[in-house]
């Protein structure tokens, strides 16, 4: 084992001290950024808590249920917006938000002038897996304010490519906090003991090739040509390699978590029915593109590469094919295929 000093310092290291250490990379700042990271982190943490206590919320009352007094409680969804608007907005480093949960953008009364963030989120994503205990999450993006002007929505209707950081929070069987600020992607893992995460998936590299496809299959009969192509492609292979798994949880955090760790490809297209797919781009679609690629893998829309979309409202939706980098491409030469022919 390697004792160095080097070696142990990041042999055990929390989310405070990696931040702290990305900091002392850029000697002009002057801890804004390492401000709101941790407010980030203490709502994760105040969710995470929440989450973990669900499946009692009938007998000792909590979110989403009527306690044994008979009074309503807020449901988890609303309760984990609440947190991470107090926590956002108690970082001081925040001047507008946009959450999946209000229809309007908040704009933030900074309590300094200085270095102030945009940050979009998805409070808690997965919110209908909450009553059978399977993972859900939160989704995360921050844009800098790009200079000295009152906020508007203009500050977030940016492409992704903007975004100087993203991130999520799994709850699952751990809590799992995933974050790239633009230089890599790392995982550090809850633990609720400590109540510390503690960097525990250094340097994320998604495959370049998986043995899975992610997608909701009881939408095919709505689905377009290259999508359904592809999905074909996966279960009959014409190459002689094996068919690819079939994984999907219905928790975009669960899936994408797993597309990262082993490969693969999660797919939510536009169909017939609703064109432009489900997921929102601006706290599901962006946040996870931008990890996906700073892990060495694609994001694309079916027409572009998703972090080049330039959003026209806050609550856009976009299709996404996402993972593994030869995975995306190949889903790429179907869409490009299509539009040679048309
Ligand atoms: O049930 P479907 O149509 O497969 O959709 C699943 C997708 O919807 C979502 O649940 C939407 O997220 P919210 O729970 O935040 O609305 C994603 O997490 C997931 O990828
Ligand atoms: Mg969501
Ligand atoms: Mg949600």
């Amino acid at each position: 084992m390697d004792h160095s000093a080097d070696a142990q310092r990041t042999d055990l290291m929390t989310i405070t001290r990696f931040v702290l250490n990305e900091q002392s990379k850029h000697p002009e700042s002057r801890g804004d950024f390492t401000i709101l990271l941790n407010h980030i982190v203490l709502g994760c943490k105040f969710v995470c808590s929440s989450v973990n206590k669900a499946g009692l919320a009938k007998l000792i009352g909590l979110a989403g249920e009527t306690n044994i007094q008979g009074e309503e409680q807020k449901k988890l969804d609303v309760l984990s917006n609440e947190v991470f608007i107090k926590a956002l907005v108690s970082s001081g480093r925040t001047c507008i938000l946009v959450s999946e949960e209000d229809e309007d953008a908040i704009i933030v009364e900074p309590s300094k002038r200085g270095k102030l963030y945009c940050v979009v989120f998805d409070p808690l994503d997965g919110s209908s897996n909450i009553d059978c205990g399977v993972s859900i999450g939160t989704i995360f993006g921050i844009y800098t304010l790009a200079d000295v002007h009152e906020p508007t929505i203009k500050d977030v209707l940016r492409p992704g490519k903007k975004m100087v950081a993203a991130g999520y929070c799994m709850y699952g069987s751990s809590c799992t906090l995933v974050l790239s600020t633009g230089a890599g992607v790392n995982g550090f893992t809850l633990d609720p003991s400590l109540g510390e995460f503690i960097l525990t998936h250094p340097g994320i590299k998604i495959p370049n090739k998986g043995k899975i496809y992610s997608v909701n299959e009881g939408n095919a009969k709505h689905w377009d040509g290259p999508t359904t192509a592809y999905v074909e492609k996966c279960k009959f292979p014409e190459d002689g390699s094996s068919p690819k798994s079939l994984r999907y949880i219905g928790s975009m955090v669960a899936d994408v978590h797993r597309t990262l760790l082993y490969g693969g490809i999660f797919l939510y297209p536009g169909d017939k029915k609703n064109p432009n797919g489900k997921l929102r781009v601006l706290y599901e679609v962006f946040p996870m593109s931008f990890l996906v690629e700073q892990a060495g893998g694609q994001s694309f829309t079916g027409k572009e590469r998703a972090l080049d979309l330039i959003p026209t409202k806050l609550h856009e939706r976009s299709p996404v094919f996402l993972g593994s980098y030869d995975d995306v491409e190949e889903i790429k030469a179907l869409y490009a295929a299509e539009a040679k022919e048309e």
